[in-house]
């Protein structure tokens, strides 16, 4: 495996969202298109997470995986959702690493969050008061199309990630 260069953080921080638990917000202005982290993941594998992980604490974190589930170590965990995110993600199996570009520039003091899809098992606190719904906590991480669901390892750089990235969770699944 090659070496993988992580990330000079410096500008970043973990602050309390509210409701939302804890959240990334930036200090600094953050260019558009702008690689942020690159979070190193670990596997649980699908027996694994079937048997135990989905009844966890691990199921607010993982991401679906190739083989199973798969928990990003560090930043790529305390990302929360919106529905119009400002950064977007792509899984490198072979590498095991999820990362994590800006989608637009993002202003200091700022919340980056990322999309989770459109199966939530919470309350959205992003949207508009009446247009929360209950979410359904009951339902495993596991169970929908949470994730968008990348089915092949693609080279994490270049105009064609970003492109990806910016797809909707429908038009990802027709491709
Ligand atoms: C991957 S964790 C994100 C970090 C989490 N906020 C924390 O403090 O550990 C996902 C959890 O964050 C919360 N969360 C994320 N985005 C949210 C949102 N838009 N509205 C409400 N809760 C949210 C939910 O409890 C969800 O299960």
């Amino acid at each position: 495996m090659e070496p993988t260069q992580l990330f000079d953080q410096t500008s970043l921080y973990i602050q309390d969202c509210g409701q939302k638990g804890r959240g990334v917000v930036t200090r600094k202005l953050i260019p558009a298109r702008t690689t942020i982290d690159i979070s190193p993941i670990l596997l649980f594998p699908s027996e694994e997470y079937t048997l135990h992980g989905q009844y966890t604490q691990l199921d607010h974190y993982t991401y679906r995986w190739q083989g199973g589930m798969a928990l990003a170590l560090g930043l790529g965990s305390m990302f929360n959702h919106s529905n119009k995110p400002n950064v977007g993600f792509q899984r490198d199996f072979e590498s095991k690493l999820i990362k994590y570009t800006t989608l637009r520039e993002i202003q200091p003091e700022e919340e980056l969050c990322i999309s989770y899809g459109p199966n939530l098992w919470f309350p959205d606190m992003e949207e508009e008061p009446d247009q929360i719904s209950n979410g359904d906590s009951h339902r495993s991480r596991n169970s929908g199309s949470d994730l968008s669901d990348f089915s092949d390892s693609e080279d994490v750089t270049g105009e064609g990630f970003l492109a990806r990235l910016q797809l909707s969770d429908a038009e990802e699944e027709e491709t």
